[in-house]
């Protein structure tokens, strides 16, 4: 007997590959809910689940059995229904029958609460209150009295202010998964140092570790490096001159003296310089090098600075550690890590704030996690090495940083979270995860969902703009995507007005896939939800208009499809907005007109403006939360 679990994630290769494998009358049995498929944007087919049947039949040829799992054990009521609701689209338009979950025999009754900041930090902020209220560490065998919680972005670029501010109120915090894990300060400071070992070019990770605690350079010995790092440069183009124009009558030389490089950067007393144009010298030399080859102390830079008595010694130890690991490279990437984890003296400093933080009852520096973010990324390392083809320093930071760059895809659980510890996860990495308490920031158009919201409702490019999106006409469950009949367009009006419609199209794709990530966000609660968003955000352009609720007539249809039952209508939680500030109010940091919208389109009524945040059942019964 098979059993595949998570069924909505197979991709249509996936498929084809298992059902050449069993579909010969094999017993197979998938498990998987159409409304959790999150991985379509990796190939995910959500309606693989429709085909499962047909593609996978019994031994008497007729198509598989379908049973529905659809009581949540997880959920409490209030909880179930927002949830639900979200859902409700979703069930109403899919292939697959998904009748809408109810709760347990004996359920709790939980709480839903929405919370819609004027900014990003009023946000986080109220994120953290409600998390701190409720959130309680075990005690006793058993974690007796222990009330989990965690807090779930859509990105990962959420995860700095939330972790902020959650430790500003004295939680232990545990950032999941190895995108977040590369974004916790004991890792960043090991990969910085493995990077400027490793590539000369790296004065980026080499800032990070000069103006870190360790080493604690100022701005003026920063500056003093930076004209060490020029004059280098300076010396070696002068080199390069040198050499070319041995036959050159038409360049000119003169005497070391004022505004010279060093003396021993260029070739000794008395040995001419030839001029050079600073332009060619520019970012020559990078700040690794100079650190490699220091000036004499006291000695100061053509530019005339001079680093420090203490930044020099300090420097020359950093220097010496960075050569050090570079002789080192016959080491295994494990071991490599842990030299980088010792030369920067971090398994003492982590033991230390640990000792620190039990001793004074609160979470000094990275309290008791530090040494589990060393362990988590000494794993990851191990990991990297047993698998990789070619396990040396530069595959595995290139592999490092691909995961730093992408979004989504490398980011996945490493371990059983810590149960005593808030943690604060993508939703993508929260999947098959559940804690007593969860809450979902950045539910801001947008953000969350994240796509791109026209006058006509949401647009998306699809496969046709970006080189990692594969054309939907390829793909084998093309039947399922939206469709751009470019050969059947008459001229280019017909086209452009093809390509709106395929756009729109692609843009309800999208937000179905939003709905979906949103759905399985809900309900990794099981007694506490809070969803938080914020009129004005970060970045470049943070401003939208809002949107009126559930614009697009396509979306808003919930008629099921023809033969049919209707899907049960949820009871409803009512969740109100605050007011959108008027014009009166302007955004902080930068004055703007707009503001963020709400993710409207995620309900089905209109807000009504009114109390920002409202309860939507409350507990009868005494909680622990
Ligand atoms: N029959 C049951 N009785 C009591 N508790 C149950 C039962 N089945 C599952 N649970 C509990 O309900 C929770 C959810 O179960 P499980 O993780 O198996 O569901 P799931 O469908 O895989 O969830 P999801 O896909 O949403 O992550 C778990 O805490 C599990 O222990």
């Amino acid at each position: 007997m098979v059993l595949l679990d998570e069924y909505q994630d197979t991709s249509y290769a996936q498929t084809e590959l298992l059902s050449a494998l069993f579909a010969d009358g094999h017993p197979v049995t998938a498990v998987g809910d159409p409304n959790q498929s999150i991985y379509g944007w990796r190939g995910a087919s959500a309606s693989g689940l429709a085909r499962f049947p047909e593609r996978f039949r019994d031994s008497s040829g007729s198509p598989a059995a379908v049973g529905y799992l659809s009581t949540s054990w997880r959920n409490d009521a209030a909880v179930l229904d927002a949830a639900n609701l979200v859902a409700a689209p979703l069930r109403s338009e899919s292939r697959v029958e998904v009748p809408a979950l109810v709760t347990r025999p004996g359920g709790g009754v939980g709480s839903v609460v929405a919370t819609y900041a004027a900014t990003l930090d009023e946000e986080v902020a109220a994120v953290a209150d409600h998390v701190a209220a409720r959130w309680r560490p075990g005690s006793g065998r058993g974690g007796a009295g222990r009330v989990t919680a965690a807090v779930l972005c859509r990105a990962r670029n959420q995860f700095v202010p939330v972790e902020t501010a959650l430790r500003a109120r004295g939680l232990p915090v545990e950032v999941v998964g190895l995108g977040g894990l590369l974004s916790t300060p004991e890792v960043v400071d090991v990969v910085a140092l493995l990077e400027a070992a490793h590539d000369p070019s790296r004065g980026d990770s080499l800032a990070r570790i000069l103006t870190g605690p360790r080493i604690a350079l100022g701005p003026a010995d920063l500056h003093a490096l930076a004209s060490r790092a020029a004059d280098l440069a300076r010396a070696d183009a002068g080199r390069r001159l040198d050499r070319h124009v041995t036959s050159h009558p038409d360049v000119r030389t003169e005497p070391p003296g004022e505004g010279a490089p060093a003396a021993d950067d260029a070739g000794g007393p008395g040995a001419p310089t030839p001029v050079t144009i600073e332009g060619d010298v520019v970012d020559h030399r990078s700040i690794v090098d100079a650190l490699d080859d220091l000036p004499a102390p006291g000695k100061p830079a053509r530019d005339g600075r001079v680093l420090s008595a203490a930044a020099h010694a300090r420097l020359t130890a950093l220097a010496a550690t960075l050569r050090e690991l570079r002789s080192e490279t016959y080491l295994s990437l494990p071991e490599l890590v842990g030299q980088a984890e010792r030369a920067l003296g971090l398994d003492i400093e982590v033991e230390v704030a640990a000792r620190l933080s039990a001793r004074a009852g609160e979470v000094v520096g990275s309290g008791d996690r530090g040494r589990a973010h060393l362990d988590a990324f000494a794993d990851v390392t191990a990991g990297f090495a047993s698998h990789a083809d070619t396990p040396t320093l530069g595959a595995f930071l290139a592999w490092l940083g691909a995961a730093s760059a992408q979004e989504r895809g490398l980011d996945l659980p490493l371990r059983e979270p810590d149960p005593d510890a808030v943690q604060v996860v993508t939703i993508h990495a929260a999947k098959g995860l559940e804690w007593d308490v969860v809450a979902v920031t950045g539910m801001s158009a947008g953000v969350f969902p994240s796509c791109a919201v026209g006058a006509d409702g949401p647009k998306d490019s699809g496969w046709l703009t970006g080189l990692g999106v594969l054309p939907f006409p390829l793909r084998g469950d093309s039947a399922d995507l939206p469709r751009l009949p470019i050969r059947e367009q008459a001229d280019s009006k017909d086209l452009h007005d093809a390509l709106g419609t395929f756009k729109l199209a692609a843009g309800e794709h999208e937000v179905a896939e939003e709905r979906r990530l949103a759905y399985v966000a809900m309900t990794r609660a099981r007694e506490s939800l809070l969803l938080a968003g914020a009129w004005w955000r970060g970045g470049a352009s943070p401003c939208r208009r809002p949107r009126s609720s559930s614009s697009s007539p396509r979306r808003a249809s919930s008629t099921p499809p023809a033969g049919r039952a209707a899907p049960r209508t949820p009871s409803a939680p009512t969740v109100r907005f605050p007011p959108r500030p008027g014009p009166s109010r302007t955004r902080p940091r930068a004055r703007t007109r707009c503001s963020v919208a709400p993710p409207r389109e995620w309900r089905r009524r209109p807000p009504t403006a009114g109390r920002p945040i409202r309860i939507v059942r409350r507990n009868p019964r005494p909680s622990t939360i």
